[in-house]
C-alpha cells in the first residue's frame, strides 16, 4: 500500500516544531528579559526609545522593526550572549578533505561551535559582556554583523529563521512597550 504521510513523518514534524522552534524561542527571551532585568540602563534607553517611537497606546508591528534600532540591537545582543545552540548540530563528513592543512576522513563527525564565533574577541570585544551599543552605528542605526550565527549559516541553517526573528521582536517590543522588569536583588 502506497502511504504519502506517515504517523512517523508526522510525529517527525511535530517534534521538530516543539524542539527546533519552541524551547529556542521561548528560552531566547527569557535571556533577553533576564539581561533587560541585570541592565537596568539598558531597559531604561530602550524605554525610552519606545515611548519616544511608539507610545504606549497601540500594538507594535513589524512594520515599526526598521524605526526602532535600540531594540534591535537588545536582541541581537541577547542572541549573541544568550548563544542558545553552543555547539552546532554533529555532521558527518562524505568525502575526505583538506582543512587548514589537516585531512579529515569520510565518515568523521565534526561539529562547528556557533560559540567560537559569537565569543569571538576580534569581532565582539569584551565578549562576555552585554553591549546592545555594539549593534549600532555611530549614527545610532542599527547594524548586524556577518558572525551573529545564532541560526547558523549554510544549507542547514535554521529553517525557522524568520519565524523566530519575527515573534523574538514582537514579543520584546510589545512586552517592554507595557512593562518594567525590576531586578529585586
Ligand atoms: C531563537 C530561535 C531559534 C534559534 C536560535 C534556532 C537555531 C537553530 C540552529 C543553530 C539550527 C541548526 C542549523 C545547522 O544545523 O546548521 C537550527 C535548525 C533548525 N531550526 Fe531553528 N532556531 C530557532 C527557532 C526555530 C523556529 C521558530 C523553528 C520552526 C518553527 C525552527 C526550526 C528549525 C529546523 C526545522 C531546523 C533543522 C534544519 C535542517 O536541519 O535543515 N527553529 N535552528
Amino acid at each position: 500500500m502506497f502511504f504519502i504521510y506517515r504517523d512517523k513523518q508526522l510525529f517527525g514534524n511535530v517534534f521538530d516544531l516543539w524542539l527546533a522552534g519552541q524551547e529556542s524561542t521561548a528560552y531566547t527571551l527569557a535571556w533577553i528579559v533576564l539581561y533587560l532585568m541585570k541592565d537596568q540602563k539598558a531597559q531604561k534607553k530602550l524605554h525610552t526609545e519606545l515611548s519616544n517611537i511608539v507610545g504606549s497606546n497601540r500594538y507594535i508591528t513589524l512594520e515599526d522593526k526598521n524605526n526602532l534600532p535600540y531594540l534591535n540591537a537588545v536582541i541581537a545582543e541577547s542572541q549573541r550572549l544568550g548563544n542558545l545552540l553552543v555547539t552546532n548540530i554533529p555532521r558527518r563528513l562524505t568525502e575526505d578533505i583538506d582543512y587548514h592543512g589537516f585531512t579529515l576522513k569520510k565518515d568523521t563527525i565534526v561539529c562547528p561551535e556557533i560559540s567560537q564565533v559569537l565569543y569571538d574577541e576580534k569581532i565582539f570585544p569584551e565578549p562576555h559582556k552585554f553591549l546592545p551599543e555594539r549593534f549600532l552605528d555611530s549614527n545610532g542605526k542599527f547594524q548586524t554583523k556577518p558572525e551573529l550565527i545564532p541560526f547558523s549559516i549554510g544549507k542547514r541553517a535554521c529553517l525557522g529563521e524568520s519565524m523566530a526573528r519575527a515573534e523574538l521582536f514582537l514579543f520584546t517590543a510589545n512586552l517592554f512597550n507595557q512593562f518594567e522588569v525590576c531586578d529585586f536583588n
